[in-house]
């Protein structure tokens, strides 16, 4: 440990005592050296008694500086774990930084560049535009053709602080956890490592501006997203330029409206846009704060979006997505069975789970919503719930879905609060069926095909004993006794049988395929193509029925 390190040490432990965090440790998990540490400091009392348990951690964290700010942030969307009132609390961290002298971002530009900043730019403005926690954004013209573009540039020394911090934290987490146990529903270490993940990004321009490249390529021909262009040959790990924007900030709802912004048909984009990037595209920006994301000025009846820092993207598996499709559906069929099957058959909690315990408490937590109109109910609340409720069966905690969760609850109250009437169901519903339906049907099937063909090939060899091993899993499970096991275990055999023909017709027609380019026998490839079709046929008409997509 250097001296530094004790330095910020002793101001931590300075802060949680001052602001009364430890008291808010129950006494009886506090261990003696817990205790000492508190008599030991008997000067440093808790003077903000007055405050609520949210504020003064927000306080502390506030006094902490940026890392700790960053970290509330992210700990305000994780409802999962907090309290709403904590989470509401945390919420209101705000991220204003004093800007670093300009001659110091100079000085780091010049050296990303290898040259001087006039020897690319003019106009290079000293006055930052912004200044925020991991960088700062200055202002220029491109000099070989006088375009507006931006510099962003990472603070001085920013990644020694953050992983300073971020080994604090990652210290007293572990403390933390030990003292609350293990089954405790916080998990401290596994925040942090969460928290690690995304700031560490962060640190990274570069990989914000190649997030930004592709993502703007997904949305060119779009009128609901523009991302700005990025100039590759001056984008590195410390210091990136991009095409500068001008837009209204969307949390400016009066701006917005003062220009005549098409506020119902934002929202709607706005819902639109993130099923778009999480179910075509498979790529969705996950750092949807007010700060980032802009309106544009032009036609404000057709309005779009500006999305800026690209740092922090989720994706999904595909298999993911298929499941988290279904748990929407089967949530707005009221289908708990199904949804605690998903969960099961998804693998995010235990194969061995109570299925009939865990359908309950689904149905307890889904049911009260469907006392408010459907298109009231947000489907980022729904998700929150299922993941809550799922906890407490132990399921696996999966990042990629805690950040699609937190980013539909906030596209959602974005969206309430440009306009409150959103029919989020409505807006959302014809996409999540289109997609099913595409997923599930001759077109999906022939993408998948294409896609899956060289792994296929691979694979060919196994096929027979993989499928014998699976019927067989399927024929072990049917002897349970459970009734409503009984019901679910007849879908799987039905979804067996028919993935069994569907991988069969598959496997035939990649077969024929191999067959006609080889100039093999003709016959045959016809004869293999046109069974394997004939299969495919049986095994779409022998899925199970009651999936209503
Ligand atoms: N291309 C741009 N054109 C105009 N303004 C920009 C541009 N990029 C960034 N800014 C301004 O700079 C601010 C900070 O940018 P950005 O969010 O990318 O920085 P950051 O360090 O990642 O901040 P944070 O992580 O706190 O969001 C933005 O809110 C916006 O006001």
């Amino acid at each position: 440990m250097t001296i530094k390190s004790m330095r910020r040490a002793y101001q931590v432990v300075k802060t949680v005592l001052q602001y009364g965090l430890d008291d808010l440790i129950p006494a009886k998990l506090k261990p003696w050296y817990f205790r000492l540490l508190r008599w030991s400091f008997f000067w440093l009392t808790n003077q903000h008694k007055d405050k609520v348990g949210g504020e003064r951690l927000k306080l502390a964290m506030q006094e902490l500086g940026p890392v700790y700010i960053k970290f509330g942030q992210m700990l305000s969307t994780r409802r999962d774990l907090l309290s709403d009132e904590w989470a509401e609390e945390l919420a209101m961290l705000q991220d204003r930084v004093p800007p670093f002298d300009s001659a110091i971002a100079r000085a780091q530009i010049e050296a990303e560049l290898g040259a001087p900043i006039e020897t690319y730019f003019d106009n290079f403005d000293d006055t930052p535009l912004a200044s925020a926690s991991i960088s700062q954004v200055h202002t220029a013209t491109l000099k070989s053709n006088g375009e507006e573009v931006v510099l962003k540039v990472l603070r001085p020394n920013v990644e020694e602080k953050v992983h300073a911090d971020l080994l604090l934290m990652t210290q007293s987490a572990q403390v933390l956890e030990t003292l609350l146990g293990h089954g405790n529903r916080l998990r401290p270490a596994e925040v942090v490592e969460d928290y690690r993940t995304t700031i560490e990004g962060e640190l990274n321009l570069k990989l914000e501006a190649l997030n930004a490249i592709k993502l703007r390529n997904n949305f060119i021909d779009s009128g609901a997203l523009y991302i700005p262009k990025m100039y590759e040959e001056f984008c590195f790990t410390r210091l990136i330029v991009m095409e500068r924007i001008y837009g209204v900030p969307v949390s400016d709802r009066a701006a917005l409206e003062a220009q005549g912004t098409n506020l119902k048909l934002l929202a709607e984009r706005g819902v639109e846009l993130f099923f778009t990037q999480v179910f075509r595209d498979n790529f969705f920006h996950a750092d949807m704060h007010p700060g980032n994301i802009f309106v544009s000025t032009e036609h404000p009846e057709d309005p779009f979006y500006i999305g800026l820092d690209c740092g922090i993207m989720g994706t999904l598996t595909e298999q993911d997505k298929r499941y988290l499709a279904e748990n929407f559906l089967a949530f707005f069929n009221r289908d708990y069975t199904r949804i605690a099957q998903l969960y099961i058959e998804s693998g995010w909690v235990a194969a061995d789970t109570d299925l009939v315990a865990f359908e309950q408490a689904i149905k307890v937590v889904c049911e009260p919503m469907f006392n408010k109109p459907l298109d009231e109910i947000s489907f980022g609340h729904v998700l929150l719930e299922l993941f809550r409720t799922a906890r407490r069966f132990d399921m696996v905690v999966q990042p990629q879905l805690v950040l699609l969760e937190k980013t539909l609850l906030y596209i959602e109250g974005l969206g309430r609060q440009l306009y409150p009437q959103l029919d989020l169901w409505q807006t959302a519903k014809p996409f999540l069926e289109s997609w099913m339906a595409e997923q599930m049907g001759p077109l999906g099937m022939a993408k998948k095909i294409k896609k899956q063909f060289p792994y296929w090939t691979d694979k060919l060899p196994e096929l027979p004993e993989l499928v014998y091993d699976n019927l067989k899993m399927g024929k072990n499970f049917v002897n349970s006794q459970n009734q409503l096991l009984d019901r679910y275990l007849k879908q799987q055999q039905k979804a067996h049988k028919s993935n069994y023909l569907l991988i069969t017709s598959a496997v035939l027609v990649i077969c024929g395929s191999i067959l006609f380019s080889q100039n093999a026998t003709l016959w045959a490839s016809y004869a293999c193509i046109g069974i394997g079709a004939t299969l495919w046929l049986l095994g779409w008409r022998s899925r199970p029925k009651n999936r209503k997509f």
